[in-house]
């Protein structure tokens, strides 16, 4: 047998009259269903409206009924709605198609009687009238605008105001007034340059950081077989960089002059450790470039794939335009001055060609640099 209905043929009256007779359908039909009493006395009995709304009532009355004593309720109505009652016109209701339909039926008796006259409004002014077009062609639209201005009374409030309102004690935040000129350093260089000895052998002088500290890190370092990268624990501080002797992410410190606070960034040297780099290097405003002056050490690192020009290169890429290069571990070439000025011609022709500003500054042994103290007061004059 066809599941499918001839829908064609179909009358939908008989089809109507049976969904009638099937409305309980879903199990009972809720109209017939007896309503006990206590229900009953819950059920909210709304007020007609057509018993109220007689011939002339006035809106206002009606609100002022409804609200029966609700002062509140009226006053609020009041400023709301502002009614001039001594308009004779009146506004009439639209009227849908469906309702058309109906009055036609109707005798002109039937239709007097039926007519229910709505409150005369003669202005409904709302205040903050928003909707106002300054650019509107429309004279109709332009009137509706003027008439629609906002009284006096009711102040006129921005989305700010009333945020501000809302937070009475709202103090706009102060910045602080000492704010010294804040330089971001980024220490680069080849694997093993020195780079972490100096900053933290820097920050030893300077006073930053305790004799004590020094003095632990030292019995600490030689009994790990790393003794001579004391200084550089003070700024390898992770377990793993202190025992491979390899800084593996960007260490940071700071230090101030009398005029700058100067926030160090000690990168990784290690090839390895280059994405490390850079995100510190792209928050650098200037680079101090640490070499190794030793024989073979500084070729290797130069010349030979190392990460002394990569390193640079990449600062500068990142838009670091000054840099600051230091010539490291004079103790191991015996403070040549030929050594020195070779090294220092083969990095300022290397880099200034490109536009850059370097400085090649000597740097001795950790145990006697004596830049430190020129550092602090902005000075680079430095001895070896
Ligand atoms: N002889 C001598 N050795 C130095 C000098 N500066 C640093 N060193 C030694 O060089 C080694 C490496 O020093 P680090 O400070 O770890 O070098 P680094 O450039 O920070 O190394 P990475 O961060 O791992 O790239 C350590 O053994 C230091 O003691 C120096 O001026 N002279």
């Amino acid at each position: 047998m066809s599941r499918h209905r001839n829908i064609r043929n179909i009358d939908l009256d008989d089809e109507l009259d049976d969904y009638d007779d099937d409305a309980d359908y879903c199990g009972r039909s809720y109209e017939e269903e007896p309503m006990s009493p206590s229900t009953a006395k819950f059920l909210y009995q709304r007020p007609r409206l057509s018993s109220q709304l007689v011939h002339g009532t006035k809106l206002s009355e009606f609100i002022a009924e409804e609200a029966s004593g609700s002062d509140e309720l009226h006053n609020e109505a009041q400023e709301i709605f502002h009614f001039d009652e001594d308009s004779s016109t009146s506004v009439t209701p639209k009227t849908t198609k469906s309702h058309k339909v109906a009055d036609q039926t109707k005798t002109p008796a039937q239709k007097q009687n039926l007519k229910v006259q709505l409150p005369s409004i003669q202005q409904l002014k709302i205040s903050e009238q928003k909707h106002t077009r300054s650019g509107s062609k429309s004279p109709a639209r332009g009137a509706s605008t003027t008439t629609a201005a906002a009284p006096a009374t009711v102040p006129k409030l921005s989305a700010l105001d009333m945020a501000l309102a809302a937070t009475p004690n709202y103090k706009p935040r102060s910045r602080p007034t000492n704010t010294k000129e804040s330089i971001n350093l980024i220490i680069i260089g080849h694997v093993d340059a020195g780079k972490s000895t100096l900053m933290g052998h820097l920050l030893f002088q300077m006073g930053y950081v305790e004799q004590k500290v020094v003095n632990k890190y030292k019995q600490d370092a030689s009994r790990c077989g790393k003794s001579s990268f004391f200084y550089a624990w003070i700024l390898d501080e992770t377990e793993e960089e202190r025992a491979r002797g390899v800084t593996m992410d960007i260490a940071r410190a700071s230090f101030e002059t009398p005029n700058r606070k100067i926030n160090i960034l000690d990168a990784p040297g290690h090839k390895d450790f280059i994405p490390n780099m850079i995100t510190g290097a792209s928050k650098a405003d200037a680079a101090l470039l640490v070499v190794n002056s030793t024989r073979g050490e500084f070729e290797t690192a130069f010349d030979q794939g190392g990460q002394t020009r990569e390193h640079s290169l990449l600062v500068r890429s990142l838009g670091v335009s000054q840099m600051v290069v230091a010539v490291n571990k004079l103790d191991t070439i015996d403070w040549s001055k030929e050594r020195y000025d070779e090294i220092s011609a083969k990095i300022e022709n290397g880099h200034v060609e490109a536009g850059e500003k370097v400085y090649v500054m000597p740097k001795a042994d950790p145990a006697v640099i004596k830049c430190n103290y020129n550092l602090v007061h902005d000075s680079f004059v430095c001895f070896f």
